[in-house]
């Protein structure tokens, strides 16, 4: 397959991303600018852009019309980036604190201009070097419950979700996640990519049965439910952080989704970093997880409770019934990520960062054995104590 020319698109340079900055009169006239190109993402372009003297700063992200990360082999949708952009103004709309603003998108040039965050840390490269943020997963948990109950059901009627639906389809970014996190780890599929240390463990996985049967179920509810308008991709490496402050960038795999894919993908991500850990340096991971999953549960709750527009908002049950589902949703989704980063396509530094060989071969093999539990045990689990012990009991 080829990459199609786009009319009217073309890959920006950093002379024609400062020039894209002038033109929208971003920057006062007689600024110096300087652009870098920072992207460390798999897919798109990021120009950095800011002013030498006044160290005022924008972003251009820019999609390509292939994955980045493979090359022209792999070609891509350019609409990544307008449901990048809309998302990011929805998910702007319900939580303004954790999301950074637009100032500008373009569908023809795949651009969006956005707030600059780089005095932020990415999540991931904080934790792994050991950097505590004490906000960081009651603001996500935040984020989670107004974002995934103000575009759901419940926040928005069903005649006006379904409206959102219809606009957030994104069937080749779905198919990225149905294929890498839901399909190729469970089967001996060309893109996976592990150690020859793993193998006996990955073929032991492919043999099981009650697994598959998992997956394939999880599978099933990433690709039928639309209950709430998803990030899609929410790992501690689309999410920048400092002590007091939380922002969630790269929403390009938005689409109506079931809500616990989200806050799963997030706790495993989380738990990869206390898989990582030396024993004594956990339970301020275990700690995220407890705090994200309360908050969420928290604040869900009371917006539930504020102004729910479905008849059987008042049920007794109803709502227990949706906070368990997607909890162990969540758990099930956790488990399929966790088993991704390790043997499938795109890891996670956390992991592939360990040098000792013998370490990181265990830790991965505990991340695939802790994947495994959850995804096989997530019903006979009712409150987050109880997976953090499955966590524990996996360490
Ligand atoms: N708003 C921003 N401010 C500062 N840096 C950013 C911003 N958005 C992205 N970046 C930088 O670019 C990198 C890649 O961005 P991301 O949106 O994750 O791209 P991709 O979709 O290719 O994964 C981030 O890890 C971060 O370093
Ligand atoms: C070839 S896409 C693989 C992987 O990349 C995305 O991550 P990111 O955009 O944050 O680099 C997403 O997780 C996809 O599954």
């Amino acid at each position: 397959m080829s990459v199609n020319t786009i009319q009217g698109y073309e890959p920006l340079t950093s002379e024609t991303a400062i020039a894209l900055a002038r033109r929208l009169g971003l920057f006062e006239k007689s600024s110096l600018l300087d652009c870098q190109e920072i992207g460390d993402g798999n897919l798109n372009y990021v120009f950095h852009i800011t002013d030498v003297h006044r160290k005022k700063g924008i972003i251009i992200k820019q999609a390509l019309p292939y994955a980045k990360v493979v090359g022209e082999s792999w070609p891509l949708t350019l609409k990544r980036a307008v449901i990048e952009a809309n998302a990011l103004q929805i998910f702007g709309s319900f939580a303004p604190d954790f999301v950074p603003k637009v100032y500008y998108s373009d569908e023809r040039l795949a651009v969006t201009v956005m707030e600059d965050l780089s005095h932020l840390t990415i999540a991931r490269t904080g934790l792994i070097g050991g950097k505590n943020y004490p906000l960081l997963s009651k603001h996500v948990g935040e984020y989670l419950a107004k974002t995934l109950y103000h575009t759901s059901d419940y926040g928005l009627g069903h005649g006006k979700k379904k409206e959102w639906a219809k606009n957030f389809t994104n069937p080749e970014l779905c198919k990225i996640t149905e294929d890498l996190v839901f399909t190729d780890p469970f089967f001996d599929s060309q893109t996976n990519d592990f150690e020859e240390d793993l193998t006996e463990t990955v073929r032991e996985l492919w043999n099981d049965g009650a697994v598959q049967l998992e997956a394939a179920k999880l599978k099933k509810s990433f690709i039928t439910e639309q209950e709430a308008l998803l990030h899609g991709d929410l790992h501690t490496g689309s999410i920048f952080a400092s002590r007091t402050v939380t922002k969630v960038i790269d929403p390009e795999f938005a689409f109506y989704g079931p809500i616990g894919f989200d806050i799963g993908q997030y706790i495993a991500n989380l738990a990869f970093q206390a898989i990582a850990r030396d024993p004594e340096n956990r339970e301020v991971i275990y700690t995220h997880i407890q705090q994200v999953w309360e908050t969420f549960q928290e604040q869900y709750t009371i917006l539930w409770m504020e102004d729910n527009k479905d008849t059987f908002a008042g049920t007794d049950g109803y709502l227990d019934f949706v906070l368990k589902k997607s909890f162990q949703d969540a758990l099930g989704f956790a488990g399929c990520e966790l088993i991704r980063r390790s043997i499938g396509l795109s890891h996670v530094k956390d992991l592939d960062g360990i040098e000792d060989n013998g370490r990181r071969i265990t830790a991965k093999k505990n991340a695939i054995e802790l994947g495994k539990k959850l995804i096989k045990e997530r019903i006979l689990l009712t409150t987050i104590e109880d997976a953090i012990q499955l966590v524990k009991s996996r360490l």
